[in-house]
């Protein structure tokens, strides 16, 4: 579905990804597994076409989208982004944090049906909707953040860091959201410094140090290779 190759990704005069080659099939689960700073949100960027600078190859079923504008990419390709911490207006309600998702001309012409796909996926949120999302627990604020991203109906799913903060039964229920998603056809890349609750659920995976990728492989394998361990302490 999404392959880059050759891809470079810089700030200014910084080079944060050098020379990336990476594929995510259709239908699976990838995850990309980094320290602080490897450039994994700078990688989710890149893909989305915002704040980096980009250079090389990316692919989108087979169409070259690396030209593309943001909003392009988002609706005509269908890739939506959940980026790191969330990003949620505290002082508003769930409903009105969801509706931010419907920021491009497509999405908001087809609001209605947004958010009846998202309440079929995530009820809790319907009985929540004139809440204030900052009076969420951490894993309701990630369901609110998944759920903002899925008002456009996206086909490929990106997330940045999506356990990043949550309490052990939150990042099992956000995973179990994660492959329920996978279940109804979407596809989905994630970038992630858990490595084992990303790469358990992952059918492929890449390790990236330094902007670089240095392995990749299915996700067990990699989460139990000794290669992985040894860069990756603390697995
Ligand atoms: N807007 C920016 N301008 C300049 N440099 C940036 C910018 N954003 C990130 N960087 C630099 O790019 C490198 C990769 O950062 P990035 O945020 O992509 O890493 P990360 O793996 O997502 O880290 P974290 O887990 O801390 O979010 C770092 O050296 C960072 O300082």
């Amino acid at each position: 579905m999404l392959s880059i190759e050759n891809w470079y990704g810089r700030y200014g005069d910084l080079t944060v990804l050098h020379d990336l080659k990476l594929t995510v099939s259709s239908g699976s689960i990838v995850s990309v597994v980094g320290a602080n700073g490897a450039g994994k949100s700078s990688l989710m960027k890149s893909v989305m076409g915002v704040e980096i600078q980009t250079q090389g190859k990316m692919e989108f079923e087979g169409e070259d989208i690396g030209h593309w504008s943001t909003q392009r990419r988002v609706e005509e390709a269908g890739i939506s982004l959940v980026p790191e911490g969330r990003r949620l207006f505290p002082e508003m309600t769930v409903r009105e944090n969801l509706e931010m998702g419907c920021y491009t001309p497509r999405a908001r012409k087809l609001r209605d049906r947004g958010f009846d796909f998202v309440y079929s996926l995530l009820p809790k949120l319907r009985e929540r909707e004139k809440q204030p999302a900052g009076s969420l627990s951490g894993g309701e604020q990630q369901m609110v953040a998944l759920g903002r991203s899925l008002m456009s109906q996206p086909r490929l799913l990106l997330l940045d860091e999506p356990f990043l903060g949550l309490a052990p039964i939150m990042v099992r229920q956000v995973s179990r959201f994660i492959q329920e998603l996978k279940e109804m056809g979407l596809t989905i890349l994630m970038v992630e410094q858990n490595a084992t609750s990303s790469l358990q659920q992952s059918d492929w995976g890449y390790v990236l140090v330094s902007g670089r990728i240095v392995f990749e492989g299915k996700g067990d394998g990699l989460l139990h290779s000794q290669d992985l361990r040894n860069v990756y302490l603390g697995v």
